[in-house]
């Protein structure tokens, strides 16, 4: 069967520097994967290929049964969902600039666009978005600026922006930067939601805490210095020896009720 994603030594290079060497993954559909590693380690870029923003310099990069270079990136890029914490995939500096409110923010989904496009939205579109807020427990922001929105509803309105075009993948880039603890839970228990009430969803997250990490994540990949040290199943992944190895330092992990919880190993 046709994987989500698939990559085939994948090397991603910009001028002067090696970005993600030789990367062999494959996601199948229904998976929700956590890309875990240090600072540069390469894990957006990886993300960057997997939204097709961004073609490998040489292998293969099979997205949705689509291979990058071959397909009309603009049209793939309607069945990705992606969630960036910071500006670095998406654009929100015009939403911002407008004064957008958060149904506004959702709505630009439909159309995957940084600026609201009005003739494209009707009556359904309106309905889905609230609807959408209401399901990442925001249904009260709708008419607020999201501009003035806290970190931790931002965070959610952008899921539910993502969602919008109803993809077949969604991809989130650090979505807990600047939450505090409140709005870290509510946001992971959501993403747990999403992955129970969307069986066929497929999820892929970058994050830097294994804390974050939400019960129903199935696969894990650790990358390290540009190369993915390891990637499986959760349970095999996520554990001491291959942390330490991914960070360089002793950790210890520990899990509980399948969240994950890691510290230094003193000497
Ligand atoms: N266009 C570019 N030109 C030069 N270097 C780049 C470019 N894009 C990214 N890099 C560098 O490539 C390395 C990998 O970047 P990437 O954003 O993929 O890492 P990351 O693992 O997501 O890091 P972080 O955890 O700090 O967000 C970093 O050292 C980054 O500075």
């Amino acid at each position: 069967m046709e994987a989500a994603l698939e990559l085939d030594d994948v090397t991603v290079r910009v001028v002067g520097r090696t970005l993600v060497t030789g990367a062999d993954w494959r996601v199948e559909h229904g998976q929700h994967w956590v890309i875990l590693g240090p600072n540069g380690a390469g894990k957006t870029t990886m993300l960057s290929v997997a939204a097709a923003v961004r073609h490998p310099s040489s292998g293969t990069a099979t997205v949705l049964g689509r291979r990058l270079g071959r397909v009309d990136l603009r049209e793939l890029r309607r069945s990705i969902g992606l969630v960036a914490a910071s500006q670095r995939l998406v654009d929100e500096s015009l939403l911002e600039e407008e004064g957008a409110t958060a149904l506004t923010v959702v709505l630009t989904g439909h159309t995957g666009t940084s600026a609201p496009l009005w003739d494209r939205y009707g009556d359904e579109e309106r309905e889905r978005a609230h609807r959408l807020l209401a399901d990442l427990g925001c249904k009260d922001l709708a008419d607020r600026r999201f501009q003035v929105c806290s970190q931790g509803e931002r965070a959610r309105v952008r899921v539910a922006r993502a969602l919008m075009a109803d993809p077949a993948i969604l991809l989130l880039d650090e979505p807990f930067a600047g939450l505090d603890l409140p709005a870290r839970e509510d946001l992971i228990e959501a993403l747990e939601d999403l992955a129970r009430t969307r069986p066929g969803l497929t999820t892929v997250m970058v994050t830097h805490h294994l804390e974050e990490v939400p019960a129903t994540t199935t696969h894990a990949l650790l990358m390290r210095d540009t190369r993915i040290l390891t990637a499986g199943p959760v349970g095999e992944v996520l554990t001491g020896p291959d942390l330490s190895e991914c960070f360089g330092r002793r950790l210890r992990i520990d899990s509980l009720d399948g969240r994950w919880y890691a510290r230094a190993l003193r000497v």
